[in-house]
């Protein structure tokens, strides 16, 4: 059993959460830069959590800027078993309204100027992403945002695009109509990629604020829009990650899914020909297997 250590990574509209005991924002520091910002550890319901705003307190980051590598490196460092990302969404679905809450279990990635690998030359490894989340995480998220009185749709295809402008209308319609997505935003990859490199069981929830540009009646989406409706979406955000220690509990056994070994047949470079300064700035994410 290991000891859990729930990590939410806060979206737009999400840059803290209140209620942890003991809570300190530390500077963490990663063989891949510095993350967004501080960490925020603490603990809920006597289990360890930590908090990393996605795009820094205040809103720094673009999505295309968002240090992806060192946000999961850092989280993986200070011992996060399990990362939740809350996230602000276009819907691509008359049913999921704004305010609604989409636990996610599918992407396409569409983004383009990121890196999106912790391995390369030096020590290559392919990991697989078939199912990018942890459906136990997923439960976890689908039942606490229940019980805070959200309306939740469990299953949903996000479509990661670079931004930061939005979509065309006829992009818009295209992700919806013929490649079947349910949500549109712009940094779940390679956010979901790399936590599965570093064999961190995640699940992503997408808040909705807006339809995107497709539906005839509600226009184009634009970010005054969205404002508004972000606010409600964090405290319900908010009231959604206070439940989840209650339900994950303190300790944890192996990931029934296997997200926690995802590296165990993964890393195809021969012993002899790996890089040792490659190696050194994978030791948080890929320690146990090297
Ligand atoms: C607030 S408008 C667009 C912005 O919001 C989303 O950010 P996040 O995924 O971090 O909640 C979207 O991906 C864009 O970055
Ligand atoms: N329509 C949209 N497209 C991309 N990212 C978003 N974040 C919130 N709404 C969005």
């Amino acid at each position: 059993m290991t000891e859990t250590m729930i990590a939410v990574i806060g979206g737009s509209g999400l840059y803290e959460i209140d209620g942890l005991q003991g809570a300190e924002w530390t500077t963490v520091e990663t063989p891949w830069g510095p993350p967004s910002d501080q960490i925020l550890t603490g603990t809920l319901d006597g289990i360890k959590m930590a908090f990393l705003p996605r795009h820094g307190r205040g809103h720094v980051h673009s999505p295309t800027e968002v240090p992806y590598r060192a946000n999961i490196d850092a989280l993986k460092r200070i011992g996060a078993t399990d990362v939740i990302s809350v996230s602000a969404c276009g819907s691509f679905r008359e049913e999921m309204a704004p305010g609604h809450f989409v636990v996610v279990d599918q992407f396409i990635d569409r983004t383009v100027a990121r890196e999106k690998s912790f391995f390369g030359t030096g020590c290559v490894a392919h990991v697989s992403v078939a199912h990018p989340t942890c459906p136990r995480l997923g439960d976890a998220c689908e039942t606490a945002a229940r019980d805070a009185g959200i309306t939740v749709h469990r299953g949903g295809t996000y479509l990661a695009m670079e931004g930061p402008q939005f979509s065309s209308m006829a992009e818009s319609k295209l992700y919806r109509e013929v490649w079947g997505c349910d949500v549109i935003g712009m940094t779940n990859m390679p956010e979901a990629k790399l936590a599965r490199e570093a064999e961190l069981c995640y699940a992503s929830i997408a808040m909705v604020t807006d339809f995107d540009s497709w539906h005839p009646e509600h226009g184009s989406v634009d970010i005054t829009a969205i404002i508004a409706t972000l606010q409600g979406n964090s405290s319900n955000g908010a009231e959604m990650v206070r439940r989840l220690p209650a339900l994950l509990g303190a300790e944890r056994a192996d990931c029934p899914h296997g997200c926690d070994r995802a590296l165990d047949y993964a890393i195809l470079t021969a012993p002899e020909k790996r890089d040792p300064a490659v190696l050194a700035k994978l030791d948080a994410v890929a320690g146990r297997v090297l």
